[in-house]
């Protein structure tokens, strides 16, 4: 049996693709056409049709931007977190795509269809979106399975029942089915509630700050349990939060929001490996900033050379870097240890306090340099006293220079 003719590439077409290479024979002379050589000369390898797509999206309340532009898009199975500070726009965002706000210009579409958007808005029942908030509180008259139930009337009942027992089962809620929402702890009404936004087999499911209301012991294994339910079932979801670290254990995709505008999106490695900006970097951890003047392309410190390429002379600009990525050592009479290429020259430094954190202690040092404070994370074995002389490296491969604001 020979291969199929290469499929023209048609956007969003369905294809198995194994890998960039020539179409390949399976096993029982089966086919799995790959992109062809001239596909990929060509570059026009189809890319699938996002399940949810956001152009331009943006809303103004008395004449205030308070979402700007906005284009984002999910594929089926893939988690975006819009991820922000509090009043950026990122819950404004969601409810224009649930439906139960609108746009002042842009488009929403779900699957290549124009949900919302110059002449369409689809109302929110026909969108085919779960939702799943904070305060989406269960039905406290319905019992559990009316709960999940809820969503799937005009199903027949015997279909009915397999699905809720199904879900029920895979929440870890199985046998809770006459149970009342009032008689659950916080996380087994979250799964609950987890279980009734899937139950109609939604394609795209809205999530806003869903685990905030669990305390922290709780939310970790949700959070997990939720994530693999949703990639169980291929929904596009796009979750949001205020909180980095939420941010990073749930999405392959983080958009940045800040006064309405993305300001950068990529997975959570680039995000917090390569940030866009100062803020952006400040919005994932404690920051260090070093501030310098630039001359022949290079800002010099204490801590040596830095590239500042693109940068023109007398422009000042800051060294930013996480305190994870400072190291230190001992003094030793007075000398450090010697200058390296990855970690550049030692900087002499006085411990100005120290903090056990449990599983790492913080510790401050007033730089002999120049007076400036900086921070280290450091194992937590090591504690050392104030007044303490050590001396400072820099991890010069994470370490992020930008014009100074
Ligand atoms: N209906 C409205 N009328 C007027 N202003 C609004 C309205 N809805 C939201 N806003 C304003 O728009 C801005 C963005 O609000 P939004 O709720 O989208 O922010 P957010 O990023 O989700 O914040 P949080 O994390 O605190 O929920 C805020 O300044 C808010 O006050």
């Amino acid at each position: 049996m020979g291969c199929p003719a290469p499929v023209a590439p048609v956007r969003g077409a369905r294809r198995t693709r194994l890998s960039l290479g020539l179409s390949l024979a399976g096993p029982g002379g089966r086919c799995y056409p790959g992109p062809t050589i001239i596909e990929i000369l060509r570059n026009d390898v189809p890319t699938p049709t996002p399940r949810l797509e956001i152009r331009h999206l943006t809303r103004a309340f008395g004449g205030r931007r308070v979402v700007d532009d906005v284009s984002l898009a999910i594929l089926p199975g893939q988690v975006t977190c819009l991820l922000g500070p509090s009043g950026c726009g990122k819950s404004t965002t969601l409810r224009m795509v649930a439906g139960v706000d609108r746009q002042d210009a842009g488009e929403i579409f779900a699957d290549g269809a124009l949900l919302a958007g110059p002449g369409a808005m689809v109302p929110p029942e026909g969108r085919g979106i779960g939702l799943m908030f904070q305060d989406f509180a269960l039905f406290p008259h319905l019992d559990i399975a009316g709960n999940v139930a809820f969503g799937l009337r005009g199903m027949a009942r015997a279909e009915v029942a397999a699905r809720v027992g199904a879900l029920l089962e895979r929440v870890g809620m199985a046998g809770r089915e006459r149970s009342y929402p009032h008689e659950l702890s916080g996380g087994e009404q979250q799964r609950v509630a987890l279980a009734r936004a899937l139950a109609p087999s939604p394609r795209i499911m809205l999530m806003d700050e869903p685990f905030s209301g669990l305390d922290n012991r709780l939310r970790d294994g949700i959070r997990d349990e939720t994530l693999e339910l949703l990639k169980a079932e291929n929904t596009a979801v796009l979750l949001v939060t205020h909180e980095p670290e939420e941010a990073m254990r749930m999405a392959d995709e983080i958009a940045l929001m800040r006064a309405g505008r993305i300001v950068q999106a990529g997975s959570p490695y680039n995000i917090y490996n390569a940030p866009a900006d100062r803020e952006a970097a400040a919005f994932f951890s404690d920051i260090n900033v070093i501030r310098g003047r630039v001359q022949g392309a290079l800002t010099e410190n204490a801590f040596g050379q830095f590239l500042a390429p693109g940068v023109p002379d007398g422009q000042e600009v800051e060294i930013v870097i996480r305190p994870h990525h400072l190291r230190i050592d001992f003094d030793r009479q007075g000398r450090g240890p010697n200058p390296t290429a990855s970690e550049g020259t030692p900087a002499r430094a006085i411990v100005e306090r120290a903090r056990y954190l449990g599983a790492e202690s913080l510790v401050e040092f007033r730089m002999e340099f120049d007076g400036s404070l900086l921070k280290a994370a450091v194992p937590a074995v090591f504690l050392p006293r104030r007044g303490t002389p050590l001396w400072l490296m820099i991890r010069r491969d994470r370490c992020f220079v930008f014009p100074a604001t």
